[in-house]
């Protein structure tokens, strides 16, 4: 059976190593901190970021990141999108000629504006890249409860290996070639979930959160058009299907955190009590910067920036998005000649 390592022992690196080691594979889990590595091992739980579920024996959980890589194909990078970059600088010399890396990582880099395959394109030019992303909480994945994602890559070989790779009867992966379109996808709709979050913790309603979900999806497709992905990515599950589960889970930690700031704490204090990564709050800056690019309006993203960064009053935020010039709704496909007069 092939070895398989895992970079990044959090909630989701943790989940997905169960997934393959119940499929029989080897996996070498690379966990920065040591003390947690140990406890891994003898104690066969992640207590820290996954509490509650048996890790099969045939996980093993390292601190040594090079012995992690060595003679691997199948490389899944788990680290947030913050570490990526030196993450990829430490194994680069270190890789087997043939190795894939499969990213499962939702973020835009903050300093850069690069999704995840540029910077592995900066980083290993020659490696091959997938990403794997959808509707998929940690905590049900590794429960083995059904779940549906998609592997996408620019090659049809490497999307059809990694797919075969993580099918299971409780874990279905679909391909798709736009690289771009899955990685926004995932990356921006944890922008919407905060805001879902802030509407819940102000005590806002259904009617409120499915308008966030829909016109943060408009938003999401029109800057992602502008970016180069195929609009129909986003109905697709890296689009709208994570962007429902990331607005409506109490597993998400994006509207979690959302929740504790719409009830007034400060985002130091949001994160804080959620003590795992919030990916949602760095791409909210790297989307608001990427909105100027491309000149595309995004308002929703707009007013959670300001919230979290400017300190702007939430309900203000509320204000200005329902007060905003009156519009169509779909400015590309509506047009005045369409109106009966
Ligand atoms: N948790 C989920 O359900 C889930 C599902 C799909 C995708 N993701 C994505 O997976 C990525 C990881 O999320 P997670 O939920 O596992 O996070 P987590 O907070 O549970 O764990 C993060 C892990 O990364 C390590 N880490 C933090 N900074 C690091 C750095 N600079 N270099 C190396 N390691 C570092 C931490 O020590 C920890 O082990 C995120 O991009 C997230 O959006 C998470
Ligand atoms: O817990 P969140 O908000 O980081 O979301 C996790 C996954 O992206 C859901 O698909």
């Amino acid at each position: 059976m092939k070895n398989i390592c895992i970079l990044g022992g959090g909630s989701w690196g943790t989940a997905l190593a169960i997934v393959l080691a119940k499929k029989g594979f080897n996996i070498d889990l690379w966990v920065r901190d040591n003390n947690q590595c140990e406890e891994i091992n003898t104690a066969r739980e992640n207590l820290k970021y996954l509490q509650g579920v048996l890790l099969p024996n045939n996980i093993n959980a390292t601190n040594d990141i090079i012995k992690a890589v060595k003679d691997k194909k199948v490389i899944v990078s788990a680290v947030p999108t913050h570490g990526v970059r030196e993450v990829l600088r430490s194994i680069k010399n270190h890789l087997n000629q043939e190795a894939i890396i499969v990213n499962v990582a939702k973020g835009i880099e903050v300093d850069t504006l690069l999704r995840i395959s540029e910077i592995v394109k900066e980083e290993i030019p020659e490696i091959e890249y997938a990403i794997l992303s959808g509707p998929s909480h940690a905590e049900e994945v590794a429960r083995d409860i059904p779940t549906t994602l998609v592997a996408a890559s620019a090659k049809k070989h490497i999307a059809e290996y990694i797919q075969d790779i993580f099918m299971t009867p409780k874990f279905r992966v679909y391909t798709n070639p736009d690289v771009i379109g899955v990685e926004l996808g995932g990356a921006l709709k944890n922008i919407i979930a905060l805001g879902a979050g802030i509407s819940d913790g102000l005590g806002y309603g259904d009617n409120t959160k499915a308008a966030l979900m829909n016109r943060g999806f408009v938003e999401i497709a029109r800057i992602g058009e502008a970016m180069g992905a195929n609009k129909m990515t986003f109905a697709g599950l890296s689009g709208i299907g994570d962007l429902i589960v990331t607005c409506t889970s109490m597993h998400s930690r994006n509207r979690r955190a959302g929740i504790l700031i719409g009830q007034g704490y400060t985002l130091e204090e949001a994160t804080k009590s959620i003590g795992m990564v919030v990916e949602g709050i760095k791409t909210t800056k790297a989307a608001y910067q990427l909105s100027g690019k491309y000149d595309v309006t995004m308002p929703i993203t707009e007013e959670i920036y300001k919230v979290l960064y400017e300190d702007a009053n939430v309900k203000n935020s509320v204000v200005n998005l329902m007060l905003r010039d009156k519009t169509h709704e779909i400015e590309d496909i509506v047009n005045e000649d369409q109106f009966l007069w």
